[in-house]
């Protein structure tokens, strides 16, 4: 459930003064999605999304979001658009919490990709890499190694209660990633979060990615690394290998890999399931049971993290199969 704020009609009317969209004709509460509350609305001019940030969402951080938004839509990617306000800003006040309206895309998240949707999403993030080349603001990226180790902290003194042995394993993985964990590979902005639930689809055509809540400045290749996990493993934690291969041939074809970042995959993709399966760990332990915010299941990366540790070169994800 994801409207921790709600609001009124003649909040509603009053925020919208401030924009070119016309009357008010209908809006609804969206149950989806576990960090902001998110409203479907229909006006005159028609459909949005208006977003109202939550805690978990700095404020400082809107711009670039916001900002990251508008200059991918601009250059043709499939994402929301921010609506400008009459006074030319994109965030502004509602219910006491900063908001913005977003055009609303058609499509749905797919709970079973196929192999087409994951060469579509390969496609799709190479291309927001290429289009994000000229994006003045930049924004470090929280969640990278040292953030991992202030979860690990914060979850480590109760994770042998969630999975025995986990302490001993994820030490190791902090040892090694210390030791290993690349620097010098291309980088850029990165979405950070594409996920099935983030890509919407119309059939087998890719009509949208959201949530840019995440975005930051981080190495091109680990945003793919993320993909190879959010996408091509089963419902049984199988990698599913003609996935993968659909998955880094799509990407490939719109922006190849370097040498380094090819090499670099496999410690990449053990880094990206260390990174979810700490998030979620960290919620687990700590969100209490019947709260708002919905928990995803830290088992499912824990799983991840023991397939990428055996991993030992990027063909084994089907690099160079297609
Ligand atoms: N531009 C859009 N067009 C259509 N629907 C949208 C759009 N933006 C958001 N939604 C809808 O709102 C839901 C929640 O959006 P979003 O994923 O951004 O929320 P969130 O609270 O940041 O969630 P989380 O980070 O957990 O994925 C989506 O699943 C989708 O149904
Ligand atoms: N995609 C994240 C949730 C945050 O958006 C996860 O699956 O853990």
């Amino acid at each position: 459930m994801a409207v921790y704020t709600d609001i009124t009609e003649g909040e509603l009317e009053a925020f919208l003064k401030n924009y070119d969209v016309g009357q008010l004709l209908s809006y609804k509460g969206i149950a989806e999605g576990s960090e902001n509350s998110n409203f479907l609305l229909h006006t005159a001019s028609g459909a949005y999304i208006l977003t109202l940030y939550e805690k978990r969402v700095d404020a400082a951080d809107l711009p670039f979001f916001l900002g990251l938004m508008d200059h991918l839509a601009r250059k043709g990617i499939n994402c929301p658009l921010p609506v400008h306000r009459r006074d030319g800003a994109v965030i502004g006040k509602i219910a006491g919490r900063p908001a913005a309206l977003i055009t609303f895309l058609e499509g749905m998240w797919m709970r079973r990709p196929t192999v087409t949707h994951c060469r579509e999403v390969g496609k799709a993030l190479a291309g927001m890499h290429l289009a994000v080349a000229d994006f003045p603001l930049s924004r470090p990226n929280a969640l990278s190694v040292e953030g991992w180790r202030k979860l690990w902290d914060g979850a480590r003194p109760r994770a042998d209660e969630v999975e025995p042995g986990l302490v001993a394993e994820v030490d190791a993985d902090f040892a090694e990633l210390s030791a290993r964990w690349p620097s010098d590979l291309p980088s850029g902005v990165i979405h950070a979060d594409l996920f099935p639930d983030n890509v919407f689809f119309l059939g087998d055509r890719l009509s949208g990615v959201i949530d840019f809540y995440f975005a930051c400045n981080d190495l091109y290749a680990y945003d793919l690394a993320t993909c190879l996990n959010a996408w091509c493993f089963e419902k049984d934690h199988a990698f599913n290998l003609t996935k993968g291969t659909a998955l880094l041939a799509g990407y490939q074809s719109v922006r190849p890999l370097t040498a380094a970042e090819k090499d670099a995959l496999p410690m990449l993709a053990r880094g990206s399931a260390l990174r979810f399966m700490l998030t979620r760990l960290y919620d687990w332990l700590t969100i209490p049971d019947g709260a708002l915010v919905q928990k995803r299941d830290p088992f499912e990366y824990i799983r991840r993290l023991r397939f990428q540790r055996q991993i030992r070169s990027a063909s084994e994800y089907g690099l160079g199969e297609a």
